[in-house]
Order: structure tokens, then sequence, then C-alpha cells
């Protein structure tokens, strides 16, 4: 590992207290794409039963982060550990104790909702009436029994990303990743995966998920990590991270150093109605 830029991270206080368990820790985290570098060497401790959001702007580095932390793609280097286990060194025993919503989710398109389930149970290891328990609870909850039966191939964004939530939630991990949940999601289905998402935080379990909806993050996470550029701007309980500001996403904007950028008269043919 050359050229290590100096890391522009604030650490809120929580860093410093971990009495309490830690979910992820991440040390040295770095990946390139060629000349791009997309996660700069970063630092990171999640604690663990909190509903922790990353938010950063498009680019920043966030799926690419999630990607290395849930196995799913190698760091260039650095060490994850999720849950106490190295992720890089053990990730069969790493992905029994994670559930994981990536994005640009792949479902088996020609099973149908419930069939989908049963195999993704199955292939956990699940006995089969736990299974099927776990499945009628599921759909059940996330209101998807009406369409248990039909394709998942026919199933509308919505529907998939709460297929894609049940199959991560079926064999009980101890930490949920998801990236952009709430995306394509209405708002009725939207307060279902919330609560659903509130009460598994409740009994202990910690989420960690991305999203670009400041107001959601504000009103669902008591934890936030910022990052852009490759780079963790701050971290730490939600009212630290905000600060003075009077919004997470004035907070945001301010850490990102993206005050706008206005379009001035620069599309000065936009509008009017001319040609
Ligand atoms: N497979 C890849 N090949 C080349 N470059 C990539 C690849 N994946 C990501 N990148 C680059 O790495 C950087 C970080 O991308 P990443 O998808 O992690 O950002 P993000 O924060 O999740 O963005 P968004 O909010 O838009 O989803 C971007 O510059 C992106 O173009």
């Amino acid at each position: 590992m050359t050229g290590q830029p100096e890391q522009d991270t604030t650490p809120g206080p929580a860093a410093t207290d971990t009495a309490a368990r830690t979910a992820v820790s991440v040390r040295g985290l770095w990946k390139r794409f060629g000349e791009q570098v997309a996660v700069s060497g970063i630092d990171l401790d999640l604690p663990a039963g909190r509903f922790v959001g990353l938010v950063g702007p498009n680019g920043a580095g966030k799926t690419t982060t999630l990607s290395m932390i849930t196995g799913l793609l190698r760091p260039d280097s650095g060490v994850v550990e999720v849950a106490g286990t190295d992720v890089w060194r053990d990730p069969v025993a790493v992905k029994a104790r994670i559930g994981v919503l990536p994005e640009g989710l792949r479902l088996f398109e020609r099973l149908s909702g419930r069939e989908l389930l049963t195999y993704l149970g199955r292939l956990r290891g699940l006995p089969a009436d736990e299974v099927d328990r776990r499945t009628n609870q599921l759909l059940d909850v996330l209101d998807l029994s009406g369409a248990q039966h039909k394709l998942v191939v026919d199933y509308s964004t919505g529907m998939r990303k709460k297929t894609g939530l049940a199959a991560a939630l079926l064999h009980n991990p101890e930490v949920l990743f998801l990236d952009e949940p709430f995306e394509g999601v209405d708002p009725v289905s939207a307060q279902i995966i919330r609560g659903v998402l509130e009460r598994y935080t409740a009994s202990g379990a910690t989420v960690v998920f991305s999203s670009h909806v400041m107001e959601l993050v504000e009103s669902l996470c008591d934890w936030v990590a910022v990052m852009a550029a490759g780079r963790i701007r701050a971290h730490g309980p939600l009212d630290e991270v905000r600060g003075d500001a009077e919004s997470l996403q004035s907070a945001f904007l301010g850490l990102v150093g993206a005050q706008g950028n206005p379009a001035g008269d620069r599309l000065d043919w936009l509008g009017g109605g001319g040609r």
C-alpha cells in the first residue's frame, strides 16, 4: 500500500465509547479500480445494536465499502471484522452471521417469492418446517402473502426489495447490511420495512444501511458515517455528526464540501419556451 493520504476523519465520541460491542471494525481499507481510488484507506468502527446510516454523494464509495465489508468484493488491502471475525480470512463463518441486501439485487426470476425464500432458507441450513414458519411470517409481515405464488420476474421493484429483505432476514443474522433499502419502495412498504428493522434492532441486532435520503437517515438512524471521495468525513452518534447544523442535510453538505454547484447562467437556454 503506497501513497496513502492522511485520513480526514472526525471521530465522534462513540468511537471512544467502545465499551459497547462493535459490530463492524474496518482498518486501512483500500480499493482501486485502475486509476480510480474508490475507497481510500478507511478506518471505521460501527457499534452493535444500532441503526447505522452510511451516507455520501454519488460515487463516494459506499457500495464498494459495503461490498468489501460483506465479503462480496476483495479489498486491495485492509482488514474487516464483523462480529469479531475476519471477513476475508473466514468468509463462510461471517456470511452465516450476516444478512445482505446488495445494490442491484439479483433474484432467481423463475421461482415464485415463496419458492425463492424456501430455497434460500434450506441453503442456509434451516430445517424445512422452520423455513416454512419463518417464510409464512415474513411474507405476511411484508405484505407479500398475496403475491407469494407469483414468479419473481413479475414482481414490482418494491416487491423485489421486500423479497430481498425477507431473504436477508430469514436466518436471523446478527448484522444486516442494506444498500439503499428504500429505493423504489412506496411509503406504505417503507413504513413496513421500517417497522421490521426497528423490531430487529430493538432485539440487539445491528442494521447498517446506505442511503441518499437524509430525512430518512435522520429519522431512523442513531449512528451515522458520512463518506465522500472514498474517505470517511465524520462518524458517530447522529446528534454529534449533525452538530449545530439545523438538519443532517445541511451538516452533510458542509461535510462533503458540496455547498451546491449552482447552474447559474450556464443553462441559459433552459426554460422560457425557446428552442
Ligand atoms: N467495478 C468498478 N469498476 C470501475 N470503477 C468502479 C467500479 N465500482 C465502483 N467504481 C468507482 O468507484 C467509485 C465509488 O463507487 P461506489 O459505487 O462505491 O459509490 P457509491 O457511494 O455507492 O455511489 P452511489 O451513491 O452513486 O451508488 C466511483 O467513482 C465508481 O465509478
